[in-house]
């Protein structure tokens, strides 16, 4: 299978690019990178650095962790060229949320704020414990590197959408965002933020009731984690039709918990 990195030159990008290598099935064939990057005129891994607009041949898939700034380049390349693209990128505000279920109707999407298979368990025990603990206050702490651009990070946005959902609570409705002054108003999810060092990604959900508090933690200390999680999302992909896809529907971990709790 053929794979165009987008955010080639990013940590992430250089993630992917190292997993990829290690495929026996997967292979890099385009290293995307913008119209300004430093890396222009170098390779990687066998392959030059290039931008969308020079590409020249079209790859089975799409894998993008570059920056919000590069999302309707990219989804309307993926349109033109009927590609399918899992669509790593975080920061997105409401309007580009917009565009990606748009681009969904023309072209199979993945949308993962977070590929390991751990953060995905972990949304679906986040709203199931929200539903049970329905009077808790949940608080969602997380921590990265000091070169993350946004904040609060993409997963601790999504943890709180599933508790917001697992209440059947609309999140924009409930989020506090990330807290600093005043009382905290019952219902509410609030937000901590930590940047240092080389974190790679910290998410803690809180729940916390009077005398007794639930904390749900998960950690990646290797980006091979997320890179790997990426490939087998565009592997999953390659096979699905046009739509809007998360890592959960690879999973079927939805499926597994209603079985466990039915049992
Ligand atoms: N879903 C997940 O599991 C994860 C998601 N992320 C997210 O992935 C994104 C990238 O993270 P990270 O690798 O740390 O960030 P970096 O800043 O290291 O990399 C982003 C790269 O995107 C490239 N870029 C910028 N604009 C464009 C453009 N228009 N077209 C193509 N490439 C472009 C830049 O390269 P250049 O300057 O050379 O053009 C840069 O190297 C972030 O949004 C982050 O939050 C991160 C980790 C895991
Ligand atoms: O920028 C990062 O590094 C990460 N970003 C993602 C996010 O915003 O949630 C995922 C991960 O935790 C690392």
């Amino acid at each position: 299978m053929k794979v165009a990195v987008i955010g080639a030159s990013g940590r992430m990008g250089q993630a992917v690019i190292a997993a990829l290598q290690n495929s026996a099935t997967m292979e890099l064939t385009a290293a995307i990178v913008s119209e300004q990057s430093n890396s222009l005129g170098k390779s990687v891994a066998g392959v030059n650095y290039q931008t969308l607009a020079q590409l020249e041949q079209t790859p089975d898939v799409f894998i993008d962790f570059s920056l919000p700034q590069a999302l309707t380049a990219n989804l309307n390349y993926a349109i033109e060229k009927q590609t399918p693209m899992v669509v790593c990128t975080t920061g997105l505000d409401a309007s580009q949320r917009q565009q990606l279920q748009q681009a969904a109707k023309q072209v199979p999407l993945l949308y993962a704020r977070n590929t390991s298979v751990g953060i995905a368990l972990l949304e679906q025990l986040v709203a199931l414990s929200a539903a049970a603990l329905s009077d808790a206050d949940i608080e969602i702490f997380e921590a990265h590197h000091k070169y993350k651009k946004d904040g609060p990070s993409g997963t601790a946005l999504a943890l709180g959408e599933a508790a917001a959902s697992g209440r059947q609570q609309s999140f924009d409705e409930v989020s506090a965002g990330v807290r600093s002054d005043g009382e905290r108003q019952q219902g509410s999810i609030g937000f901590s933020v930590l940047r240092a060092a080389d974190i790679v990604g910290e998410h803690q959900v809180m729940l916390a009731q009077e005398g007794e508090r639930l904390e749900l933690n998960h950690r990646v200390s290797d980006r091979k984690i997320f890179a790997e999680g990426a490939l087998r999302a565009a592997n999953w992909l390659v096979e699905q039709p046009k739509g809007l896809y998360h890592m959960k529907d690879i999973l079927a971990l939805q499926q597994s918990l209603h079985r466990l709790l039915n049992s």
